[in-house]
């Protein structure tokens, strides 16, 4: 059998999973494939990767070509800190005014849209572009901006007092529908999982026990995303304890609500079932 290619997000929130693979606490004899969410998520499509963290949306556009992992994703219930707007104005008052949203995100861009039509009520453009909140913010009034971008532009926003307001998706989020939110889910090809059952659940018990592992040993993690990234020490600590990788009821319920209202938007074509691997 070929070399597992197992993607990676190239942000702090994977960190969790991936630091024990990295540090070789756990012994991985694949390929690990580093990239921003929109590029994992293509590279998975295209069939160039076997497993790979993908944005939560891409699972309800192509059900029949993947299958979820159990016990896994990237979450968060309420404020997530890595999933931001930043604006000229209230977000109640953008009404036709234009949005850019990074192009390296898929859920949050849908977030976004679903926030504004059935939560705030408000109509705007939203334009895809690069992840650099200056040039953003100088071609419009808003930026919707994810991971270690949307970190370290709010950590620009307060050292040089901008004057931009900050609201965090995940916190309007739960605000608005009192649930969880699942940004990614851990996807594997369909056609691979049915063709190595065995090999199948063998990743999905070695993604759990490395997140098990570096969980273990948070002022390792924090060490690590500070070097990495130069956030500030408390930015990190308080990271660490709002981002979640767990994938139970709650959690479940949060997402295929989300995927109810990207139905109800016309994102997505049909209400989608959660097919897990291991579970019927
Ligand atoms: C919480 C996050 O989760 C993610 C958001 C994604 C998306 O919006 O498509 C995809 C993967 C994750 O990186 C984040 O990036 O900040």
């Amino acid at each position: 059998m070929a070399a597992i290619r197992l993607g990676q997000v190239e942000y702090l929130n994977c960190l969790p999973v991936y630091h024990a693979l990295e540090e070789g606490l756990i012994p991985f004899d694949g390929e690990l494939v580093k990239g921003p969410p929109t590029s994992l998520n293509r590279l998975f499509l295209e069939g160039n990767l076997h497993i790979t963290p993908a944005s939560s949306i891409e699972y309800a556009r192509h059900p029949d070509r993947c299958i979820i992992l159990p016990r896994l994703s990237i979450a968060a219930d309420g404020r997530v800190a890595s999933i931001l707007l930043f604006s000229h104005l209230p977000v109640t008052e953008l009404e036709g005014r234009k949005v850019l949203v990074t192009t390296s995100s898929a859920t949050s861009v849908v977030l976004l849209r679903v926030l504004f039509e059935h939560y705030y009520h408000v109509e705007v453009e939203f334009c895809p572009a690069p992840p650099d909140l200056t040039t953003m913010m100088a071609m419009g009034d808003g930026a919707l901006l994810i991971g270690d971008d949307a970190m370290q532009a709010h950590q620009q926003v307060i050292q040089q007092g901008l004057p931009l307001l900050v609201t965090d998706l995940g916190q309007a989020w739960k605000d608005f529908t009192g649930e969880k939110m699942v940004y990614a889910l851990w996807l594997i090809r369909r056609d691979f999982a049915e063709a190595h059952p065995e090999e199948t659940t063998a990743l999905a018990e070695l993604l759990f026990q490395a997140r098990q592992v570096g969980m273990a040993d948070l002022p390792a993690l924090i060490q690590k995303a500070r070097r990495r990234t130069g956030l500030p020490l408390p930015v990190l600590e308080d990271y660490f304890t709002i981002i979640r990788h767990d994938f139970d009821e709650s959690y479940r319920r949060g997402l295929l609500t989300f995927y109810d209202y990207a139905y109800k938007s016309g994102i997505i074509e049909e209400r989608v079932r959660l097919d897990i691997w291991g579970e019927k």
